[in-house]
């Protein structure tokens, strides 16, 4: 009786066309100990078989483009993008997950007729030097800094109280996590120092949060790694572990991810209450489930996972890696260019979009600046 009722709130809420795709994973923030493991996919099931009945639980977001978006028709679309393993393939060197220009023109074009976010791990600084587009907006340490536009004053719900209007770009940075930076340098530190010795491990500084890579590090060593974390991590218990891709991620125990960073950028842009916007969120790893939750909550959008092979997730729908990201935003795109023909951005949303001027020209429609 549940099941079926929970079916129908599910199509009712447009997450699917068959009652069986949609499968929920309730505990999917837990970490399993597949992903500890040194040579094992994130969350991936080994039964490479296994892949097309997964397939028709979360259908690829190309094959089911066209229902997506007669089902968007008349609905503001916001795009929510990831970046490692979404924009840019994952590769071995951190540093080195460069975005193709294919990709960055595609992010560029449909950003053009949707608000666009990245919402990533990486520092906000890093991933904006990767992805060196002016007319998107950025989150970092997976939600835990934004820049967005200005909140409208008169929401004063006192919801996001450390807001700092930056003058100079006339938008607001939002970053909860402040207080926990003097602990992060020490944190930073610590890792370094016990992790010099480990062939391959390395720490990556993403400003309000840490991650420890082991893609490059041997098997027989991953136990000791881990351990090393673990014991500097003790004595941080203001702070939290998590897992990715090859990779330990250490972040404030705060009540603040990624789902929550989609959230705010909705509210900044003043869309936060409306029913008839469609939040598209594209990315590859646990930390995006946040997000896809947060969408399946709002009851409307599209949480799209990028996976070629199975895995556990809260999305609805799937691409299979990031050329078929590119191509499903270039066909998001065009779709908008054809159905809007000659209405811009700032026709359809009320404010100017183009990549040198991220300005608001209607102050109207965001409330006051802070
Ligand atoms: O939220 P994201 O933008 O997806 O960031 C998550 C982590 O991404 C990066 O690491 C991953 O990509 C690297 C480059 O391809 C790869 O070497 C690594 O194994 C992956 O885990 C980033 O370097 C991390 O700091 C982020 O936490």
């Amino acid at each position: 009786m549940f099941k079926r009722n929970f079916t129908k709130l599910n199509q009712a809420m447009g997450f699917q066309r068959s009652s069986d795709r949609q499968k929920v994973q309730p505990g999917i923030s837990d970490v399993s100990s597949n992903e500890r493991a040194p040579n094992s996919c994130h969350g991936a099931v080994s039964d490479d078989a296994n892949y097309s009945s997964w397939m028709a639980e979360h259908p690829s977001a190309l094959t089911s483009f066209d229902q997506m978006m007669k089902d968007a028709k008349g609905k503001k679309i916001v795009v929510f993008l990831d970046y490692d393993g979404t924009l840019s393939p994952i590769v071995n060197d951190p540093d080195r997950a460069f975005m193709s220009d294919e990709m960055r023109a595609s992010v560029r074009e449909v950003a053009k007729y949707f608000p666009t976010a990245i919402i990533s791990g990486r520092s906000r600084d890093k991933v904006k030097g990767f992805v060196q587009l002016s007319n998107i907006y950025y989150a970092g340490s997976h939600g835990m800094d934004i820049m967005a536009p200005p909140r409208p004053a008169r929401s004063s719900d006192g919801k996001y109280p450390t807001v700092v209007l930056d003058r100079k770009s006339n938008e607001a940075v939002f970053q909860p996590a402040q207080k926990f930076l003097p602990s992060i340098q020490k944190i930073l530190k610590e890792l370094e120092e016990a992790i010099m010795k480990i062939q391959g491990a390395r720490v990556e500084n993403n400003r309000f949060c840490v991650s420890v890579h082991f893609r490059q590090v041997r098997d027989e060593d991953y136990g000791m790694l881990e351990e090393k974390v673990k014991s500097i991590m003790k004595h941080y218990p203001d702070f939290r572990l998590g897992w990715g891709k090859k990779v330990m991620e250490i972040r404030p125990s705060i009540e603040w991810n990624k789902g929550n960073a989609l959230e705010y950028l909705l509210d900044t842009l003043g869309l936060g209450n409306c029913t008839d916007v469609l939040p598209v969120y594209i990315g590859d790893d646990r930390t995006d489930e946040d997000a896809f939750k947060v969408i399946r909550k709002r009851g409307q959008g599209y949480p799209i996972v990028v996976a070629s092979s199975p895995k556990d997730t809260t999305a609805s729908y799937s691409l299979h890696d990031p050329s078929e990201v590119l191509t499903f935003l270039l066909r998001l795109a065009r779709w908008r260019k054809a159905s809007s023909s000659s209405r811009s951005l700032s026709q359809i949303w009320g404010v100017d979009m183009h990549e040198e001027n991220l300005a608001y020209v209607n102050e109207s429609f965001f409330g006051m600046m802070i």
